[in-house]
């Protein structure tokens, strides 16, 4: 499989943009013009870097408003085109782009538009070139791409030929499995993007949202297992117009992309078993089945105040590592690793970040498979000196810094605890929290698809529709990602100012990831209680807000009256599902708990109770020993 990814998907400069591809392990490059003409290189230079980087120039794009033109302005067309033929002799490329014509004058006709490609086949085929013709969703007579492959159809000439592009197929609905009538020998390039489902004008959608595959709303599985149908065995490109990637990380966009085309050509051949897809076999995704644990690098004060907070909400502790500075909590079949080592990666976490999760554990079918699929998407293998007595646990890097460990039951690697921190198999109950129910990990909007995409492409989870969630002082974005019965959920929050609780988190702690922790309680009455009587002391909760949740929902007073008197937020699904919350203060950096009880199938997270809640975290003020500005 020969991937590819055109100069416009990612930010920087052209040269920026050639590294960055490379490095992520494409093998060839869309040319965008503009790009070129930014560059203050030579084409033959410009040509010569791409190959030096290891890439090959695989085409060359746009070439607009060719086709249909009458008398002296279709001359003028055939002019252009031979100066861009000139230009891609000198860059070194064959193939060019000609899309579907927007111009006024454009006068349509499948036959006239099919001769104008019949002539540029032949000024082409002199010259060695080929020309490829893409339908765009908005061309003036030609958007669908059915009709464009009319047109080649008819013009007849070997070195004419189809580019299909997904989102000009699937933003106007059509089926994609017409493309399996089309020779795959005929389709000169295929190139691919996702979008967000948004109704709106389709040029602007196309040029401001488009997305990686895997990352947006369209069925890119389905038009690429149509392409494949084909028999098309030629290069498979993304083609992205977006304007956050415009902005965005350029080595980590690149990596993002390559990772998606890996995901979704994986995902096609097992959909769809007949189809050759040349691609290394990796494993299957498989979902998390729950988190192993939770691993805080701490030390000092604020390890004693974290402490102290664990054992308030009801952990124990329950072990020491046996030649590591790390102590382990437990209640019920959560585990919490405090790590207060002066070296490696925890060490480097806390000097960045203060107290902060540096290192989650996930349980997985097989923590080889699952390090072997991580590796085949690009993941970069983790791992630190071990001591004599340590096992080898399979980790990866996640993103922005984070590291992620697999434990599995089939090598044994669940016998850590036991083994390394001594610790015995007699239940904790505390207060009853039982598991970790989600992990909410914040970062700037911008960074929001790469992280979906980390999850949805290394394992089977899916991605909840994005929420918006109202603080005081901005908006934030929310998208849960959760394993199939929820057993395993991660939610991502993406804020966009310093001024909302997640901006203000991401600003103080320099970053950190992971901004609060909910567990799962199967009584949530019970173990508010029985934490009010250890004397924890939760986030209060406005009276308003039990008065609305009384207008609201069809709750008994009584029933009210102790949600009050517990600070429990409420939400009900109209399905019979229902959700408690209770929230922890904040501590360093504005890290805080959540405990939830879901029942009846509730699969949300109370995202109507958000605004509330922060609102409550904002006027607490910032924890001590936070700067107050
Ligand atoms: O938005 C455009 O004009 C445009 C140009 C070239 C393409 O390949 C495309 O898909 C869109
Ligand atoms: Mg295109």
């Amino acid at each position: 499989m020969r991937t590819g990814i055109a100069t416009v998907s990612i930010s920087g400069t052209l040269e920026e943009k050639i590294v960055a591809i490379a490095a992520a392990g494409f093998d060839g490059i869309e040319i965008f013009e503009q790009d070129f003409i930014a560059d203050t290189r030579s084409p033959r230079e410009v040509g010569r870097r791409i190959r030096d980087a290891g890439l090959e120039l695989l085409l060359f794009q746009p070439f607009r408003d060719f086709e249909g033109l009458p008398g002296d302005l279709r001359r003028r067309a055939f002019d252009r085109a031979e100066r861009k033929f000139d230009l891609m002799q000198e860059l070194g490329t064959d193939l060019v782009l000609v899309c579907s014509s927007v111009h006024p004058e454009a006068q349509g006709g499948i036959d006239r538009s099919a001769e104008d490609f019949a002539e540029l086949g032949v000024r082409a085929a002199k010259r060695g070139l080929r020309v490829g013709y893409e339908a765009l969703a908005w061309g003036r007579h030609v958007n669908d791409h059915r009709d464009a492959w009319e047109i080649v159809r008819r013009a007849d000439h070997p070195n004419v030929g189809l580019i299909l592009d997904s989102f000009h197929t699937l933003a106007r609905g059509t089926d994609p499995d017409t493309i399996r009538r089309i020779p795959g020998d005929r389709i000169f390039f295929v190139q691919l993007a996702d979008a967000p489902r948004i109704e709106m004008d389709l040029l602007y959608w196309s040029r401001h949202f488009r997305a990686m595959p895997g990352e947006g709303d369209l069925d890119v599985q389905g038009f690429m297992r149509a392409v494949m149908a084909t028999g098309y065995a030629g290069p498979i490109s993304l083609e992205i117009f977006n304007d956050q990637f415009r902005g965005g990380k350029t080595k980590q966009l690149a990596r993002d992309g390559h990772r998606s085309l890996v995901d979704l050509m994986d995902a096609v051949r097992r959909a769809e078993p007949g189809l050759t897809v040349d691609l290394p076999p990796m494993p299957a995704p498989t979902p998390p089945q729950d988190t192993a644990y939770v691993e805080f690098a701490t030390r000092g004060a604020e390890a004693e105040a974290l402490a102290a907070t664990l054992s308030g909400l009801g952990f124990v502790q329950t072990g020491r590592h046996v030649g590591k500075d790390l102590t382990l909590w437990q209640q019920g079949g959560i585990r919490l690793v405090l790590n207060h080592e002066r070296s490696g990666h925890a060490e480097a976490i806390f000097t960045t970040h203060g107290t902060s999760v540096c290192d989650l554990g996930l349980s997985v079918a097989s923590a080889a498979d699952t390090l072997d699929r991580a590796r085949a998407l690009g993941a970069e293998v983790f791992a630190q000196p071990r001591g004599p007595a340590e096992m080898e646990i399979p980790g990866i890097r996640g993103l922005g810094g984070s590291v992620l460990h697999f434990l599995d039951e089939g090598s044994g690697l669940d016998g850590v605890w036991a083994r390394e921190f001594g610790a015995g198999s007699e239940p904790v109950p505390g207060v009853g929290l039982r598991r970790v129910d989600h992990i909410a990990q914040t970062m700037s909007y911008d960074e929001m698809l790469s992280w979906s995409l980390f999850y949805t492409s290394l394992f089977a989870m899916k991605k909840a529709p994005m929420v918006d969630v109202i603080d005081p002082d901005g908006l934030v974005r929310s998208q849960a990602v959760a394993a199939p019965g929820g057993e395993f959920r991660i939610t991502l929050n993406g804020a966009e100012t310093h001024r909302t609780l997640a901006g203000a988190f991401l600003a103080e702690s320099f970053g950190a990831i992971v901004q609060h922790l909910a567990f799962a309680t199967d009584d949530i009455l019970a173990t508010a209680e029985a934490l009010a009587a250890r004397g924890f002391e939760p986030l209060p909760v406005s009276a308003n807000y039990y008065d609305d949740l009384a207008a609201r929902f069809d709750l008994p007073q009584t029933e009210i009256a102790r949600l009050r008197a517990l600070n429990l937020f409420y939400d009900a699904d109209g399905r019979g599902g229902e959700f408690l919350q209770l929230y922890s203060r904040p501590f360093a950096h504005g890290l805080f708990f959540e405990i939830v009880e879901r029942r009846g199938g509730y699969d949300g997270y109370g995202a109507a109770n958000a605004p509330v809640r922060i609102a409550a975290q904002k006027r607490l003020g910032r924890p001590k020993g936070m700067p107050s500005t």
